[in-house]
């Protein structure tokens, strides 16, 4: 019989509270594998108990042994969960012995024993503490406790003895959570599925239909569009398990639908006991009240994390950094990595190789920025394929929606498995994702809420990893991001940078090394088609409106025409369409130009805008362009002095990229002797596959 002790149990019967009167409480967490909730039914236990007789034991013990000391059998290892039953050994020795993880996180600890007990969940616990195994391990637990499982599998393969489904947002997610699963059951008969979106569902279903499948995990549209079909013999009659995984972000971006659909093809609770798990690292009130009708009333709200405490990991610093205009942000992107990469140069054993994901507001900035990155290069050095990127041994990937399937998984894929990368990516890596070592989460413009805020910082620092967290936002978004970040308990410190607070406007002496990735960014920007800067000017228009709808309309216009004159070299904006005009309410102001309006003088390669940055010497005067003295500013004059103008010294400084390897010399003058120029339009290279 297993003593517990009176904190449990007194923790247990404040999160059944929490969950009967919706209170978002349960402070601390209980380390401890406990008993069952007493607000379990006696009559549900004993459904239970004949699957679990550890159970009744519990609930038996639960009187007589409250008074034992506190800690006595506390199970923090995974080995102990074998030893005493709970848990198949055969799962474990995969845990610890392929897998190497032992010690159990909070979140499972704290769940483990309610998703056993068949108790319905809603699990709150912070990014990357282990959710995913949270509620797998109970999910294989349950389907391992029917001993004639291997039996039959080995027999005949079937599609309808699907035991539990699994519900993710995102296509990548799935598949992640689906290769965890395939690694827990590795020495078991239990097969494990996935059903996404963007695949070949024929040769998807072929596979299952001939290995069979008792756990499944897709995306919603996919899941329904398999289970719909009759002919496909997939079946959920003999369900008992079903578990939305970032629940909140599910219910959030309108899955509620197709979710409620899947669920009309389970058995009625009322003749098959089905058990319901949700769980995400953030869960508002909001959810809670939505799902409780999919819930038993009895269901336990299990909180890591107090909600009046910080929902981001305290190992992971946060900075924001205020730039002075929109054209700030790549530069800004671009001094960030190379300070964690000089960082790792100077001390590896101490810093972690620079592996950052880069997110956006819109598919088309992801698209962008991607470009730009991947054009990147010394324009002093001579021109050759084989010119290493300047920032070498970086490696560059891009995600987002508009990606076909399979390059998403390449790409996806590509970012895992490097160990130096920046991945640029829209919101459908922010959650879940379990990227390995990345050290850096840089956000570009204010996020949508503190919750999506803290599911994209949640990327690095997992697992108890280190990781920094980075907000580059405008200058006057201060009051902004206060007001969305008020209840979250986000911790940002305001962090200084140059490329930030460096006016892009006009002429500055700067230093070097930012001289040089000035350059770096002038060559990517002007290698990226004028098509794609234009899709990305009216999508950001959007998304701006979007962010900030409290910015006067020709402020915000204002600063999108800075960014295309001055951090895209553009003479002039791109003309957007009169009906994006008016559906973001743009018509008549100053700067703005029209479709109708664009003139026949922009043509350039694809005969549709000319580029501010020019041809081969800089046009307008870039942002560089290899002057004696240092570049020049975006669209001024160098200043008479003869001063460096984003580009002081760079004649011959060999300045700390050459140290990192980052490039050739300097300019002209430079320890390569570069020849200068970019040669225009032969200058856009694409370097990708980085
Ligand atoms: N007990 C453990 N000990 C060590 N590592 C673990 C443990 N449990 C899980 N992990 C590892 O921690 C990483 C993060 O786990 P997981 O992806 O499940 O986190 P999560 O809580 O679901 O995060 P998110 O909120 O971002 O979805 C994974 O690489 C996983 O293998």
């Amino acid at each position: 019989m297993l003593p517990v002790t009176r904190r449990a149990t007194s923790a247990l019967r404040a999160i059944t509270f929490a969950a009967s009167s919706s209170r978002c409480i349960t402070r601390q967490p209980i380390a401890r594998l406990s008993l069952p909730s007493t607000s379990i039914q006696p009559q549900y236990i004993r459904s239970f108990t004949s699957y679990f007789p550890r159970l009744q034991q519990y609930a038996e013990a639960e009187t007589e042994e409250l008074s034992q000391s506190e800690g006595q059998h506390e199970f923090t290892r995974f080995e102990e969960l074998a030893e005493n039953n709970i848990i198949s050994p055969k799962v474990i020795d995969t845990l610890t012995k392929r897998m190497n993880i032992h010690d159990m996180t909070e979140v499972q600890k704290m769940t483990i024993n309610h998703c056993l007990d068949g108790s319905d969940v809603i699990a709150q616990a912070k990014t990357g503490t282990g959710k995913t195994l949270a509620f797998l391990l109970p999910i294989v637990q349950r389907i391992l406790r029917d001993g004639s499982l291997e039996q039959r599998t080995r027999q005949r393969a079937s599609v309808g003895d699907i035991r539990a489904l699994i519900i993710s947002p995102t296509r990548e997610l799935a598949e992640q959570i689906a290769v965890e699963a395939k690694k827990v059951v590795a020495n078991t008969a239990v097969k494990v599925q996935t059903a996404v979106g963007g695949t070949q569902k024929s040769q998807h279903l072929r596979q299952m239909q001939f290995e069979g499948c008792h756990i499944l995990v897709g995306t919603p549209g996919r899941v329904l569009d398999i289970i719909s079909d009759r002919s496909t013999g997939v079946s959920l009659e003999n369900i008992e398990t079903f578990v939305l995984d970032e629940a909140d972000r599910l219910l959030d971006i309108g899955f509620a639908p197709a979710i409620a659909d899947i669920q009309s093809y389970m058995p009625p609770r009322a003749e098959r006991n089905r058990q319901t798990l949700m769980f995400s690292a953030t869960v508002p009130k909001s959810v809670v009240q939505l799902v409780r009708e999919t819930l038993r009333p009895d269901f336990k709200f299990i909180r890591t994390v107090d909600p009046n405490e910080v929902q981001t990991h305290e190992h992971i610093p946060q900075q924001v950094v205020f730039g002075k205009g929109l054209q700030n942000q790549i530069p800004i992107i671009m001094e960030v990595a190379y300070n964690a990469m000089q960082a790792h140069k100077q001390d590896s054993k101490n810093t972690m190789p620079f592996k950052a994901i880069v997110y956006f507001g819109s598919t088309a900035e992801v698209a962008m920025a991607f470009d730009a990155f991947t054009k990147m290069r010394d324009p002093d050095a001579p021109r050759s394929m084989f010119q290493p990127h300047p920032l070498d041994p970086c490696r560059l990937y891009q995600m987002h929606g508009k990606l076909a399937q399979a390059q998403r998984t390449r790409e996806s894929e590509g970012f895992r498995r490097a160990e130096s990368a920046i991945l640029f990516s829209s919101d459908v890596t922010a959650r879940g994702m379990d990227f390995p070592n990345v050290s850096h989460v840089i956000q570009i413009g204010l996020p949508r809420s503190s919750d999506d805020y803290v599911h994209r910082v949640g990327r690095t620092g997992r697992a108890g990893k280190s990781g920094e967290g980075w907000l580059v936002l405008n200058n006057d978004e201060r009051g902004d991001i206060e007001r969305k970040m008020r209840n979250s308990g986000v911790d940002l410190k305001e962090a200084d940078l140059v490329t930030a607070s460096l006016d892009m406007t006009r002429a500055a002496q700067i230093p070097a090394h930012i001289s040089r990735l000035l350059k770096y960014v002038e060559v990517g920007v002007k290698s990226v088609p004028y098509n794609t800067k234009a899709a990305t000017y009216a999508a950001l228009l959007g998304v701006l409106q979007q962010q900030n709808p409290n910015r006067r309309k020709q402020a915000q216009l204002d600063m999108m025409n800075n960014l295309a004159k001055y951090g895209w070299g553009m003479q002039q904006p791109p003309p957007i369409s009169p009906k994006l005009a008016q559906r973001i309410g743009f018509g008549g102001l100053q700067g703005l130009r029209l479709e109708e309006e664009r003139p026949r003088e922009f043509g350039d390669r694809d005969g549709r805008g000319g580029d501010r940055f020019g041809g081969r010497d800089g046009g307008t005067r870039g942002y560089g362009g290899g002057s004696r003295d240092g570049g020049r500013s975006f669209g001024r004059d160098a200043p008479p002095s003869g001063k460096g103008v984003y580009g002081g010294g760079s004649r011959g400084s060999g300045d700390a990229f050459d140290a990192m390897g980052m490039g050739g010399g300097s300019s002209r003058g430079g320890p390569r002797g570069g020849s200068g120029g970019l040669g225009g339009r032969g200058g856009g290279r694409d370097f990708n596959r980085r």
